[in-house]
């Protein structure tokens, strides 16, 4: 791997303490950095044990905390580690090092849905209502994974989905409440967008809200913008708590509108599980058109290859006969001018050399023409499935989810195969698994990734001063543990609640809710029967 960076590149990795070419625990070697969220630092780096493959390490510095309150209990990495699906990002491991806590994860090249969404509407693009569907369907599956295990991911957003070889894959859960911290360290850097009603009414978290979070992606899939969005705190609340569901574009299809508006309900209730969306009729129909086209690109990916070796071998045959040629002409110039004679006279060896040669030409001539055939013919069939999927659907622009050109390389052929056998394994399972159930206590279920300790809060708190000034953040959290303790969030007067907004909540909105979330952790400490953390 090229390890050259530009000077921009090499100075920030510097400032950020892990320089290019570094070796961490022997065998990561930093390539560059991806970027810094408000806690952590991510990067690229090659792992000298497994072949020089590409992983990322997150570094969260653990600042005044000890370094072993930031360490995921050994259930909670044991739940990680142990979680692996097509549409999870894997999760590798974690270690100390100095003072920073890494987490190692597996690299994903196409890199963030948000980002990809921004130069798709850069582009002046649009999702087709297949591309969208196809992306949502992995999604769903992703989540019905970790709901059947009980795990919640509680920061459900379009930053924390990552693009590899064409499909989606959920990342960063349990970063946020298993490393270090905060659960809501990576949920309040402006996602208070994708939370969900219950969380402002302090009706607490459950699987719902992650459907909640889900129905906003699929809203930000169709549109490119944001289900709720407003930069004023009180307002965005009030608008999630209180306005309807937005409707999509008019030229997604009214099921799909109507799955969205479902999974909108103000009621968690009302929402149905990933598991009752995946059983809709539309998103089976779906998926089944997905699965055979799945299952048609990777038996043709199969019979290329097949066709492959066999041009191979018959150029190998080839060479080893040209070379068997070259050698008995040799043997006969060497030859005796009167051997030679004779060896004309009995028509050998060249002219069955030359007959044998000119039939392995043909066979591999024959061969190579099948190949180019097979590859067009597959190709445009691809393109021709694609085509069709989306030509009933209006649509600015799309093409298809992947790029495909057989034969397909190896980790295609791993990506499409996981996918495959994700896809029928569903398909396939026609009895109705109960889904998690609709309330978990979440500090009470062993193994799901919910509790919080003072520890954590602590580190929140810290943050939030840093961030505000300790002046700044009395006043924000004061105001808001009065609106919270007060008010009920679903009647509040938007207008009036605005105007009383300290000017630190208009400056600085995504700031703010961390204090919010502070507070929520608070209540939920006190509810758990923990002491009561104040500061004040
Ligand atoms: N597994 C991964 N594969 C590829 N890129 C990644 C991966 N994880 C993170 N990144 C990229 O690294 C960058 C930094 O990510 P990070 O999670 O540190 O911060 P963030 O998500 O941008 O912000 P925050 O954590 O505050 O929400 C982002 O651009 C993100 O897309």
């Amino acid at each position: 791997m090229d390890l050259t960076l530009d000077k921009q590149t090499t100075t920030a990795l510097c400032q950020s303490g892990f320089t290019p070419g570094s070796v961490l625990m022997k065998r990561y070697c930093i390539h560059r950095k991806l970027g810094s969220g408000s806690f952590a630092t991510t990067y690229l780096v090659t792992d000298s044990r497994d072949s020089e493959s590409q992983k990322v390490i997150k570094r969260i510095p653990c600042n005044n905390v000890k370094a072993d309150a930031t360490l995921p209990s050994a259930t909670e990495a044991k739940l990680l580690g142990s979680l692996s699906h097509p549409f999870i990002v894997r999760y590798l491991g974690s270690f100390l090092e100095n003072e920073d806590f890494c987490i190692i994860t597996e690299y994903c090249e196409g890199g963030d849905l948000h980002d990809h969404l921004h130069q798709l509407k850069d582009k002046g693009l649009a999702l087709s209502e297949g591309h969208v569907v196809e992306w949502f369907i992995q999604l769903l599956l992703g989540v019905n994974y970790l709901h059947e295990r009980l795990v919640m991911h509680r920061d459900l957003k379009t930053k924390n989905i990552f693009l590899k070889n064409g499909t989606l894959k959920i990342g960063d859960f349990g970063v946020s409440r298993v490393l270090v911290s905060s659960d809501l360290a990576t949920t309040v850097t402006g996602t208070a967008s994708y939370m969900s009603p219950e969380i402002f009414t302090r009706d607490g978290y459950n699987s719902k809200s992650d459907i909640w979070s889900l129905g906003c992606i699929l809203h930000e899939l169709c549109t490119f913008r944001r289900a709720f969005d407003c930069s004023s705190w009180i307002k965005l609340v009030t608008m999630i708590v209180n306005d309807p569901c937005p409707n999509l574009p008019s030229r997604y299809s009214a099921e799909l509108n109507d799955i969205l508006q479902r999974m909108l309900s103000k009621d968690p209730e009302l929402r149905p599980s990933a598991k009752d969306i995946l059983n809709f009729p539309y998103v089976i129909d779906r998926a089944k058109v997905i699965a055979e086209w799945l299952q048609e690109v990777l038996n043709h990916d199969n019979r290329v290859s097949v066709n492959e070796d066999a041009a191979r071998i018959a150029a190998a045959m080839q060479e080893k006969l040209h070379l068997d040629s070259l050698r008995a002409i040799r043997m006969v110039q060497e030859m005796a001018p009167r051997q030679r004679r004779r060896i004309r006279q009995e028509d050998h060896p060249e002219t069955y050399m030359r007959k044998i040669k000119r039939a392995v030409e043909r066979v591999y001539q024959e061969n190579h023409q099948k190949l180019d055939d097979d590859k067009k013919y597959e190709i445009n069939k691809v393109n021709v499935c694609r085509e069709e999927e989306d030509s009933e659907e209006e649509e600015t622009n799309t093409g298809s989810v992947f790029t495909i050109s057989l034969p397909l390389s190896e980790q295609q052929s791993n990506t499409l195969s996981a996918y495959q056998s994700c896809l029928r394994r569903f398909l396939d399972s026609d009895t109705e698994t109960p889904g998690i159930q609709d309330t978990i206590s979440p500090a009470s279920e062993e193994g799901t990734l919910t509790d919080c300790n003072e520890e954590e809060i602590a580190f929140l708190k810290q943050n939030c001063i840093r961030l505000l000034g300790e002046e700044g953040f009395l006043e924000v959290y004061h105001y808001l543990k009065q609106l919270y303790n007060q008010q009920d969030m679903g009647t509040l007067d938007r207008e009036e609640e605005t105007l009383c907004e300290p000017q630190v909540i208009k400056l600085y909105p995504h700031h703010c809710y961390k204090v919010q979330q502070l507070l929520f952790l608070e209540e939920r400490m006190e509810m758990d029967g923990n002491s009561y953390f104040s500061w004040l």
